[in-house]
This record gives structure tokens, sequence and C-alpha cells, in this order.
């Protein structure tokens, strides 16, 4: 009878490993830089002074090597408090441009949401693992950020 192996071959092989996270936040459309008349004419709607809430979806994506001992790219729970870290304790049920500083002078876009996320979950994940933050702002507005 042939022996079963006690881990997966010797290969490296590479996973993706993705959370879906969401929170609810509001915000508003708004350029220090710009006057409020282009603010306007810029952004519509969404530089409503009383601004507008969104409930955000986002999909965090870890790439490596799956682990031939553990069977893992990362352990899911540490992914998790990665999240909660980042995006849950800071962002949800927050007025993103008032409660959340980085936002107080940099204008809360889901690209600038993205990027937020981006440059705190490399600070505490390990080296070289965060492959794409993709928020999903309503059903049909969706931002794709990679590190680049
Ligand atoms: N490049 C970007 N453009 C816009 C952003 C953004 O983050 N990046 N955000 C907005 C607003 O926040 C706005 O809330 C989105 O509005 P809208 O497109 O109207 O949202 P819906 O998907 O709900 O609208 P539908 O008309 O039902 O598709 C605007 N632009
Ligand atoms: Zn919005």
């Amino acid at each position: 009878m042939a022996e079963v192996p006690a881990v997966n071959d010797a290969a490296e092989r590479i996973g993706y490993l993705t959370r879906v996270q969401r929170f609810s936040a509001c915000h508003r459309l708004h350029s220090t830089i710009l006057s409020d008349e282009d603010n306007k004419k810029v952004y519509g709607k969404c530089n409503n002074p009383n601004g507008h809430g969104h409930n955000y979806k986002v999909e965090v994506t870890v790439r490596g090597k799956i682990d031939p001992i553990t069977g893992m790219v990362m352990n899911m729970v540490d992914l998790k408090r990665c999240i909660e870290t980042v995006i849950m304790i800071p962002l949800d049920h927050k007025n993103l441009d008032k409660d959340v500083p980085y936002f107080s002078s940099i204008v809360s876009t889901t690209e600038n949401v993205a990027v937020y996320i981006w440059d705190n979950m490399v600070k505490i994940l390990p080296p070289n693992l965060l492959y794409e933050i993709r928020i999903h702002e309503t059903d049909n507005n969706i931002v794709v950020y990679r590190g680049e």
C-alpha cells in the first residue's frame, strides 16, 4: 500500500486568500484644494455639505506560499484580527472626513479609502503578503488597489 504523505508535495504552491468585511460610514467628497464652486462641479451630489452614507464591502486578499506543514497561506483568524484593527475600529460607523484624521486633508473617495486600508494593512501583516484591496462602495461602484 502506498504511503500517505504527511505534507503536501515539495513544489512551492501559491495561494490567494480573501476575507470579506463590511462596514458602514458616511462622508462628503470635498477637496480642500478646490474652491466650493469647483467642488460642486467635480463631485456634484456627493459634495452635499451634510454628507451621505455607504455600506462598504471590502475584500482583503493576501497572496503567498501555501505552507506545506500548516496548509495555510496565513491563518484566517490572524487576517480577521488585522482587519478589525485597520478597518473596523477606525472606520465602522464613522464620519470618514471628521473622525479619521487621514481624511481631514485627503478626499475620502473609495480610491483613497483603499489606499488608506492598504497602507495600514501592510504595516501589520507579514512582509510581502498583501495582494489586493477591493472595495464595493455601492453594488455598482468597485475600486481595486494593489499597492502600485
Ligand atoms: N472615482 C470615484 N468617483 C466617485 C466616487 C469615488 O469614490 N470615486 N464616489 C462617489 C460618491 O461617493 C457616491 O456616493 C457614489 O454615487 P453614485 O455613483 O450615484 O452611487 P450609486 O452606485 O448608488 O448610484 P447608481 O446611480 O445607483 O449607480 C461618486 N463618484
Ligand atoms: Zn459616497
